[in-house]
């Protein structure tokens, strides 16, 4: 399968990522400092599911994470990544900062994929790319796969020599396809299954998250009070 994007993926500090995810971790034993420990290892484990799932997915070439975390803590250890420094503008800023680089170093098509996809499988991915190839033919200049809510975004695909123009937050999905990105059609509930709240998080588990994620899961059952 021939590759499609180049892909930017926004990790945003752990230590301020996820915070409607607080509920999470409110009935965990300890202190507050415990549960904020807790509460960055879930946010830590979201992006790693993402990101592993993201790297095995054919279509996909480079993977640059813009973050100011450590490449090496965000995945496996010793796999080739690349990491632009986040310099604190916000999620957009970073997505720009991520195709910037990608550009530079002659890259044509690029696409931006959300960190908090722990149900992702790369055959969804893929297939997405696939789809979105398919409406760049007939002239699209993107295109937005919408959240399980079809509010939101995530992932936004820029066809062949055109820029990203990300538009991510609230309403995004809007944003998006009223920029001229077509919403592509799919049965990907681990693409759309965006994780903000606890609920969502109940909901990527029943589609199964990656081993990260569900290694946290099963840790925070052992220690739930
Ligand atoms: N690098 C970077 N990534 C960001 C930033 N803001 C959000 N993200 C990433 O964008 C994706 C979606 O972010 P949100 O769902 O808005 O996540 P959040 O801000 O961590 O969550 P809340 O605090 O609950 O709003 C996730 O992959 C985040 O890691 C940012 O300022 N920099
Ligand atoms: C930033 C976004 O995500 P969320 O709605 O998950 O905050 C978005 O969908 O554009």
């Amino acid at each position: 399968m021939d590759v499609a994007v180049d892909l930017v993926v926004p990790v945003k500090e752990l230590r301020r990522a996820k915070s409607r995810l607080a509920p999470a971790v409110a009935d965990l034993p300890g202190d507050d400092a415990d549960r904020e420990q807790a509460h960055r290892s879930l946010a830590l484990a979201l992006a790693r599911d993402t990101l592993a799932a993201a790297r095995a997915a054919h279509r996909v070439g480079r993977l640059v994470v813009v973050t100011i975390e450590s490449g090496d803590r965000l995945g496996a250890a010793g796999e080739p990544r690349e990491v632009v420094h986040d310099d604190g503008g916000g999620l957009n800023a970073a997505i720009h900062a991520g195709e910037a680089h990608l550009r530079r170093s002659g890259s044509r098509a690029v696409a931006a994929l959300q960190a908090d996809l722990p149900a992702l499988r790369p055959e969804e991915l893929d297939d997405a790319l696939a789809r979105a190839a398919a409406v760049f033919a007939g002239g699209a200049p993107a295109a937005v796969v919408a959240d399980h809510e079809g509010t939101g975004t995530t992932l936004l695909v820029a066809a062949p020599g055109r820029p990203l123009r990300p538009r991510f937050g609230p309403g995004s999905a809007r944003a998006h396809t009223r920029a001229g990105a077509v919403p592509l059609d799919g049965d990907w509930p681990g693409l759309r299954g965006d994780v903000d709240t606890v609920a969502d998080l109940a909901r990527a588990r029943a589609l199964g998250t990656g081993p990260a994620t569900s290694a946290w899961s099963e840790d925070r059952a052992h220690h739930a009070v």
